[in-house]
């Protein structure tokens, strides 16, 4: 300080504002080198001792990490953030945060996540660190500095983790990693992750988590369930099996079949049981290539399952998916020149075949295909190696009605540890047992409806003959299922009105099938007509061009008789020698070959085409006036001639 002073004492108290200057600026200067040392010196600090690693939203681990990070105070606390109702992270996983907002009375009257407000379900606010903020957070003795940044701010999306961490290996943050991943996993594991395809940017984008679906809700004549399920485990542990003999570590199942008999959620629920996540993809989505494709197809992680819906429609692009719309492949479909169809797709079969099993195709996926229509796939399509499984979904049988009946009423527990008493609740006028609290809902806290709980015997009984009543094959899995919903607490009325019913579904199914007929005879009548007016319109224009055809050789020939007339009067006048020109000779002859065959057609006769009656009036009209033009016109050159040759002898 008294250095300071004594720098700066002699131009203290008698200088002027130049030297005034002059000190500020070596003090600000001083300041901002020290400010910038100290600041590079941090920076070479953390390069040379901080380990970072970098986590993409495209990639799982990053779901992991915002999956644990949510759970962290710290993260919670942040003092610059964002509010969302979107879940935290990728994977949509719905519980609880520490950043969650809550309203006070809704903590104090129950957590009960699936109450609903106007029919939907409460929406919780989380805040969420906002973009390029650094977090410090502390794990296992060490401080991690984690920033949230955009990967690519020009396109608005995708988003990046940055965590650093003073350590001298990265153990610590392989740990962390791996916490996170278990922690991830763990609250996962209820649930079935759904990708989509995003064809516009060739990436597979989350479209959520559903609830998993036990295998025991699915119906299928006895052993498919068993089978499938048995066959892709095995698949998913033979990877070496499949290495040592060089074949390619993929397995396709095709599902075909009638609509609503239980393909897609088979899948849904073989996902579920397997613990993978579901990739779909519709070929015949707006802006879908070869390219496009390829690059998802080798996008897809090795364990998951790969579902192909509607695989009959990738090349047919049908609206209509019944049996009549004819399905046959269009240009799209050609294997070697895929034309571009109005919404923007290009994919061509074989393009899909390379992306099934090309060279960049991934392995150790699980692909599922389904079809309504198995004889509109080309067979390459489905041939062993690329489909390897082929299961066929029918129309209900009796035992899949009775399986679905038990399903949807479950019976009673024979013996009940603590048998509880039986209490009546009265609901839209009806007594009904609401012993339902035995019910395995453990997650539902209010029920919204009493379901009466009978006896096992009683159950099968009903059950049985609810299997009696249904027809053989005749119903889809779909319609029971509406139809024991709508019933979904009176089982017993259920039963007894299904007669009823079945007979309400065959009249709707008649008149929906008439309404079809007279549609699609409209629509034919309708097609027919088009095609008659345009028939016509095609004919009248060729009659039109050969009117025109005529008249101009009409004018032609008129044109050629007056040029030899010309000249035979010359040559009558000009010498008296009766030859007449070489060309002139020729018409003669012709005129009167003309005239001897008009029977055989004329000037008309190199016509080769049929006309009609009309026509052939109006071009015998025609010929006779050229007739007997050229008739007048031989004469005419005769007596030219014959003068010519008078005059001579004379
Ligand atoms: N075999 C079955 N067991 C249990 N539920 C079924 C069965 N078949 C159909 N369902 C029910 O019918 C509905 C439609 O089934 P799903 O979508 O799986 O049929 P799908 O065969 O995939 O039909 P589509 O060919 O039209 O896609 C679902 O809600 C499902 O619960």
């Amino acid at each position: 300080m008294e250095a300071l002073k004594s720098m700066l004492s002699p131009l203290g108290m008698n200088t002027n504002a130049i030297q005034d200057t002059l000190k500020l600026v070596v003090i600000g200067g001083t300041v901002e080198t020290a400010r910038r040392a100290s600041v590079s010196a941090w920076n070479g600090f953390v390069d040379s001792f901080f380990l970072t690693a970098h986590f993409s939203q495209e990639d799982y681990p990053y779901d992991w990490l915002m999956h644990w990070l949510s759970k962290q105070p710290a993260w919670g606390r942040s003092r610059e953030f964002e509010i969302t109702t979107r879940t935290v992270g990728r994977s949509g996983i719905t519980q609880t945060t520490t950043g969650d907002l809550e309203e006070e009375d809704d903590v104090e009257e129950d957590d009960d996540s699936d109450a609903l407000v106007h029919g939907r379900r409460k929406r919780k606010v989380a805040f969420m660190p906002s973009l390029d903020t650094t977090h410090t957070i502390y794990y296992r003795g060490h401080w991690l500095r984690i920033t949230r940044t955009k990967r690519y701010p020009d396109y608005g999306h995708g988003a990046a983790l940055k965590i650093s961490v003073v350590a001298r290996n990265n153990d610590i943050l392989k740990k962390l990693v791996l916490e996170a991943k278990r922690e991830y996993e763990k609250d996962a594991e209820h649930r079935v992750h759904i990708f989509m395809a995003d064809t516009t940017y060739g990436c597979w984008r989350w479209n959520g988590a559903r609830q998993k679906r036990p295998m025991s809700s699915i119906v299928l004549q006895p052993g498919v369930k068993d089978m499938l399920l048995a066959d892709c485990k095995d698949f998913l542990c033979s990877e070496d099996w499949y290495a040592e003999r060089g074949i390619p570590f993929r397995r396709g199942y095709l599902l075909h079949g009638v609509p609503g008999s239980g393909k897609t959620s088979l899948i849904h629920s073989l996902a579920g049981e397997l613990g993978l996540d579901i990739y779909v993809v519709s070929l015949s989505s707006k802006g879908m290539s070869d390219n496009t494709l390829t690059t998802l197809m080798g996008h897809v992680p090795s364990r998951c399952i790969l579902l192909l819906e509607d695989l009959d429609a990738a090349f047919t692009r049908s609206v209509s998916r019944d049996s009549s719309s004819t399905g046959a492949p269009t240009a799209a479909s050609s294997t070697t020149n895929p034309a571009e169809t109005n919404d923007g797709s290009t994919l061509s079969l074989s393009g899909l075949l390379n992306s099934l099993d090309g060279v960049a195709a991934a392995e150790g996926r699980l692909l599922f295909a389904t079809t309504n229509h198995i004889e509109r796939l080309d067979p390459a399509l489905s041939r062993p190696g690329r489909m390897d499984v082929w299961v066929n979904f029918t129309h209900a049988t009796k035992w899949q009605a009775e399986g679905i009946f038990k399903c949807f009423f479950p019976s009673k527990p024979s013996a009940p540890a603590t048998p509880l008493p039986s209490v009546s609740v009265q609901k839209e006028g009806k007594d009904v047992d609401a012993s339902q609290k035995n019910l395995p809902l453990p997650k539902r806290k209010t029920p919204t409806h009493a379901i009466p709980l009978l006896t096992e015997e009683e159950i099968s009984a009903l059950a049985k003959r609810f299997a009696e009543a249904i027809p053989e094959n005749e119903l889809s899995v779909a319609s029971l299922q509406g139809y024991l919903l709508k019933n979904k607490t009176r089982p017993r009325e259920c039963v007894e009105e299904v007669d009823e019913w079945i007979i309400q579904e065959r009249e709707t199914r008649e008149k929906l099938k008439k309404e079809k007929a007279e549609r699609e005879a409209k629509e034919k009548k309708e097609a027919e007509e088009r095609e008659r007016k345009e028939q016509e319109e095609k004919e009248a224009k060729e009659r039109a061009d050969r009117k025109e055809a005529r008249a101009k050789a009409k004018k032609a020939l008129r044109t050629e008789t007056a040029l030899k007339l010309d000249v035979s009067s010359n040559s009558s006048s000009g010498a008296n020698t009766p030859v007449l020109p070489e060309g002139v000779q020729a018409s003669l002859s012709e005129s009167s070959s003309n005239s001897e065959s008009d029977s055989s057609g004329g000037i008309e006769a190199d016509t080769e085409e049929s006309v009609t009656s009309e026509e052939e009036n109006d071009k015998s009209a025609d010929e006779n006036v050229v007739r007997e033009g050229a008739a007048k016109e031989a004469v005419k050159e005769k007596w030219v001639s014959v003068k010519g040759q008078t005059a001579q002898d004379s």
